[in-house]
């Protein structure tokens, strides 16, 4: 059913590892549009593999901030080309993969002031950017940094409680520090520190952004409870932090009208709203409508497992976040680097590239692979800290290869082994009546999902929409315009369509997974040792 003509749209973006992707709702929250950027193929002029470049020293990954920049070009002239109306577009909001930052050159703000609609915006912010390869999440650089500021807290568990995590190599805070000491000239021609959520939040505004509480969660530089920099972080940090970051602000926060550059170039409302962006993951949960009780399992380049917090508890494994849409709550994440990059090249050297082959192997391979154990960190991993392919049998003993469909099967049951281990040790069990929401890419493979349910022993839902991330922009946009009101993100959204349950557990996957898991841990446990050998 089509909307009304003049009827009000709401926009969700989001800036991710490898794409820009824009979903577009009414006010029944139906999706009337949906369009999307890949960076490698459609802007290959960057030559980024995954959306990063990693460089040879295979720890330092960034992204080019001038591929973002014309992505948002490509975008809004697919969705112009498409025929969307920009006019009815009440408010926008949008998201950004975590951590990654961007640094403005100074003068950077008047040109962001004065953007010429004649032209696109790649041209007009060419010189904006004293750093030009943007730090982003997958970069495993700044270990120095990160004991640097763990000593300076007081300690990983202090700096923890401090900021919700101890210090991580991706984390925003260490890349900047790590930028300050290794480029003096860059970092002293920059003016503004944005995350990548602030920073496209910038391009809308037509002048800096605020990081919100709910991203600015993921930089070790937040108090998490007061919701301020750390002054303890902010000084073992950088210089002047406070004033190149901004002050934080609520994740519900309207930051102003969208600039005229958008009106005059695309046709928006100058009443069109923008919204603060926030974190993917963040965005996501507000995009699955995630309640507390439930466990979301995002399967993205990132895979994550998150939950809604009432209390922090932060612990030396794993992140609390300030909550995108309740702001006294929290959420809690552990993230997985070795995502869906790694179920690709095993789909490709074991199923022959395709998803349908991969898909049977998964259907022809028993629960419990035989007991044939798999450890694909081809990255350096986050949870846990580890670098490394370990194959082991069902003696225990380490093989160099396994057969292909024995190695689809192992690469998805070692994955979701891990993400229950890392979960349960967070206190995160999976009890009778835990819905997990699983999103994200992978999240369209029933039979990937046919093994989340059996490893988890709990029912697997989805939302229509692999791209909740989107989705939970475009409902944030709807709800920013109410959130001083008071209104509950939950009341402004409850017309949204129930995730729908895809997969339910075999009767025999508690018996086979919690045996599975003792041995997994055991050998996970051998290969952290193996690789700090
Ligand atoms: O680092 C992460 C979360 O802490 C990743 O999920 C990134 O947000 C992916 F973009």
């Amino acid at each position: 059913m089509a909307s009304a003509p003049r009827a009000p749209l709401y926009l969700g973006l989001d800036l991710s590892t490898q794409q820009l992707k824009a979903v577009v709702i009414d006010g029944e929250l139906r999706v009337v549009h949906q369009s999307g950027v890949q960076f490698d193929a459609e802007l290959h002029e960057f030559r980024t593999q995954g959306g990063v470049h990693i460089h040879a020293d295979r720890l330092t990954v960034t992204s080019p901030v001038l591929m973002w920049v014309k992505a948002l070009d490509l975008l809004l002239d697919k969705m112009k080309r498409a025929g969307l109306d920009f006019s009815r577009v009440r408010a926008l909001s949008g998201s950004g993969q975590q951590h990654g930052s961007v640094f403005w050159r100074r003068g950077a703000s008047e040109t962001l002031k004065h953007l010429d609609p004649d032209q696109d915006l790649h041209q007009l912010l060419q010189d904006s950017f004293s750093v030009s390869d943007s730090p982003v999440w997958m970069d495993s650089s700044s270990t120095q940094q990160c004991e640097d500021l763990q000593a300076a807290a007081g300690g990983a568990l202090r700096l923890a409680e401090i900021t919700g995590s101890r210090a991580y190599e991706r984390f925003t805070g260490n890349q900047i520090a790590k930028l300050h000491q290794t480029r003096a000239e860059e970092f002293q021609d920059t003016e503004r520190i944005s995350l990548v959520s602030s920073f496209a939040a910038s391009l809308f505004l037509g002048g800096y952004a605020a990081i919100d509480y709910s991203d600015g969660s993921g930089m070790n530089l937040l108090d998490i409870r007061t919701r301020n920099w750390s002054e303890i972080c902010l000084q073992a940090t950088a210089p002047h932090l406070d004033q190149l970051l901004g002050a934080p602000l609520p994740s519900t926060s309207v930051l102003g009208p969208v600039s005229s550059y958008f009106v005059h170039r695309y046709g928006f409302s100058e009443s069109c709203s923008v919204v603060a962006f926030t974190g993917d993951n963040p965005a996501s949960l507000a995009g699955m409508r995630l309640q507390p009780g439930d466990v979301a399992v995002s399967l993205g380049t990132s895979d994550t497992v998150f939950l809604w917090l009432q209390q922090p508890r932060p612990a030396l494994e794993g992140h609390v976040f300030c909550n995108p849409v309740e702001q006294q709550e929290y959420m809690a994440l552990l993230c997985f680097k070795n995502g869906s990059l790694t179920r690709e090249r095993v789909r490709n050297e074991c199923a022959g590239a395709s998803w349908e082959l991969f898909s049977t192997a998964l259907s022809d391979t028993p629960l419990g692979n035989h007991g044939n154990i798999g450890f694909y960190f081809e990255t350096m991993e986050i949870t846990p800290p580890v670098i490394g392919v370990h194959r082991f049998d069902s003696a225990d003993c380490e093989v160099s290869s396994l057969s292909p469909q024995v190695e689809v099967r192992a690469v998805v049951e070692g994955q979701f082994l891990s993400r229950r281990l890392h979960a349960e040790r967070l206190g995160y069990s999976i009890i009778p009546g835990t819905r997990v929401l699983a999103t994200g890419g992978a999240s369209s493979n029933k039979e990937i999902l046919q093994v989340l349910s059996d490893v988890f022993n709990a029912p697997v839902y989805t939302i229509d929409l692999s791209d909740s991330t989107c989705l939970g922009s475009a409902y944030r946009a709807l709800h920013g315009l109410v959130a001083e009101s008071r209104a509950s993100f939950f009341d402004v959204v409850k017309k949204a369509p129930e995730p729908r349950l895809v997969a339910t557990p075999h009767p025999k996957a508690k018996e086979v997974y919690d045996k599975l898991l003792k041995r997994y841990a055991l050998l996970e446990e051998r290969v952290v040792q193996k690789s700090h050998s």
